[in-house]
């Protein structure tokens, strides 16, 4: 009858140490575990050292793979036969039973061959020329993620006392090392899906007003990414107070329902003053119905798509040639006005070129396209930044201003009337003016008439628009037969 040995519980601590600094300090946590196993193999003298690692488990069995192997001579290698290979094991014997339910809760489990009762589990040892076996299952997070075993084919050895917590110890190094693992490769995952995505992720503890920030979000505010912690106020400071107070109210009904989602585009400001859109995807959890646990949720930078909505809102608002509004922007100014409640009657100049088809005639389309561009910018500078200049078509423009009686709204008509006749236009040189290829700056004066009506808020804002249109149309028709370069008020006919 054999006498079990005791391991040398000092070597295997020593062992631990020299093996746990491999394992923090190896680039690939891979090679730590290699270094460890053959640390704790040499300690013990046993004469293999391995991993399983459990890829599948269901009632009737397991399926794993032989990830890790160190061996005292070449002999006891197994790691490369195949029948180690993603090797499924029936549990239907009671002792194989008994063996995977104690790795599940996370027990030790050691055996000297000869000792064991016949059946599967011994004749599976034997047939490896086992004596005695320990194993020790890696759990990872709580879950069992594989087993670490130490088989010796020459000594029977009893595995107990400090020498099994050894093995304990060393099987937890292995499932620190292997969840460190994941999560730097979730972290990676993430961090290339907000890349990707151009979104970061954020956190806020409404109790505490603790905040968290992924690295992505940090750094498009402008902070290093492993910056410690933005305080709540400060993290909010980032978003244009205009869209802070837009947040708010929807955090107020969003907050109100339990377990709620909401969807929100605020500008955020980063440190260096530069603005960029973002969508805030934004989740309210609750502990339980009206106690609020967390707000989480994206910022999803969405200043492309933005920056694509207001060129089509140009390209569908604004006169290609001029850049004065067209007629789709004009209703939507004149709704914006009347909606912001500024200004209840607003004034709507109706301005004509006059006899532009001699012009055109005389010099060619181009020349009046240029003349076009130029006549608008001079109306611009004579009106005020929230004025609305439009070109309604052809060589006809509309001015919309807001509230102003109705000697000021002539003194303005009559100000953009003299701007234009008053200097004449300058077209560069050219070709064909008169027959000849003129390198002269040409001088062209022109004129134009207007007609001016008050908009009554009526029904629509169409309707109230095409009524002022109406009689500024009437007012214009005047200006025109009495001798053009004038002003008429639809209120003066
Ligand atoms: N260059 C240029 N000319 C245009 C454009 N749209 C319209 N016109 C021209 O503007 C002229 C308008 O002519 P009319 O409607 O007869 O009016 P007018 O010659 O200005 O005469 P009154 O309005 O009666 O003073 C036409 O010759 C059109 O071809 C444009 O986009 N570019």
């Amino acid at each position: 009858m054999p006498v079990p040995l005791t391991p040398d519980a000092p070597r295997l601590l020593n062992a631990l140490a020299t093996g746990s600094a491999a394992l923090l300090q190896r680039r690939f946590w891979s090679n730590g575990v290699n270094q460890l196993l053959q640390e704790l193999g040499e300690a013990s003298g046993v004469s293999r050292v391995w991993i399983f690692q459990l890829l599948e488990q269901s009632p009737s069995g397991l399926l794993q793979d032989y990830v890790f192997e160190w061996a005292s001579t070449t002999d006891y290698r197994q790691l490369t036969q195949k029948r180690f290979r993603f090797f499924s094991m029936a549990i239907d014997d009671p002792e194989y039973a008994d063996m995977v339910t104690r790795r599940q809760r996370g027990d030790a489990h050691a055996c000297i061959v000869s000792q064991l009762s016949p059946g599967p589990l011994r004749e599976n040892l034997e047939s490896q020329a086992i004596r005695s076996m320990v194993t020790v299952p890696i759990m990872v997070n709580g879950q069992w993620w594989g087993t670490l075993g130490f088989d010796d084919c020459e000594r029977e050895i009893a595995w107990e006392g400090s020498g099994l917590q050894a093995l304990t110890i060393a099987a937890e190094l292995i499932a620190s090392a292997i969840y460190r693992h994941q999560l730097n490769s979730r972290k990676r995952q993430v961090d290339l899906l907000q890349r990707v995505a151009a979104c970061g992720a954020w956190e806020v503890n409404p109790a505490s007003g603790a905040t968290w920030c992924s690295s992505g979000l940090l750094a498009s505010l402008g902070y290093p990414q492993d910056y410690a912690r933005l305080p709540l106020r400060r993290l909010l400071a980032h978003i244009v107070t205009e869209d802070r107070l837009t947040l708010w109210a929807l955090l107020r009904q969003c907050c109100g329902v339990c377990n709620s989602s909401c969807r929100v585009d605020v500008r955020l400001i980063d440190l260096q003053g530069n603005t960029r859109w973002h969508e805030l995807v934004i989740e309210a959890h609750y502990v339980s119905c009206g106690r609020l646990a967390g707000i989480a949720g994206l910022a999803i930078d969405i200043s492309q798509r933005k920056q694509g909505e207001v060129q089509a809102q140009t390209e569908a608002e604004f006169d290609e040639l001029t850049g004065a509004h067209n007629r789709r922007g004009m209703v939507r100014y004149i709704r914006e006005l009347l909606e912001s409640r500024k200004c209840q009657r607003p004034y709507l100049l109706l301005l004509d070129i006059d006899h532009f088809k001699i012009i055109n005639d005389r010099y060619g389309h181009p020349a009046g396209d240029t003349l076009l561009k130029t006549l608008a910018k001079r109306l611009v500078g004579e009106l005020r930044p929230d004025d609305c200049l439009v070109r309604l078509g052809g060589e006809e423009f509309a001015v919309v201003v807001g509230e102003m009686g109705e000697t000021q709204v002539l003194q303005l008509a009559e100000r953009l009337r003299c701007c234009i006749a008053e200097d004449p236009f300058v077209l560069d040189a050219l070709p064909g003016i008169g027959g000849t290829l003129s390198a002269c700056e040409v001088s062209v004066p022109m004129t134009v008439s207007l007609g001016v009506a008050t908009m009554m808020p009526g029904e629509s804002v169409g309707h109230c628009q095409s009524m002022a249109i109406a009689q500024a149309d009437q007012a214009l028709y005047i200006a025109k037969e009495s001798g053009r370069n004038r002003v008429v008020a639809y209120w003066q006919r």
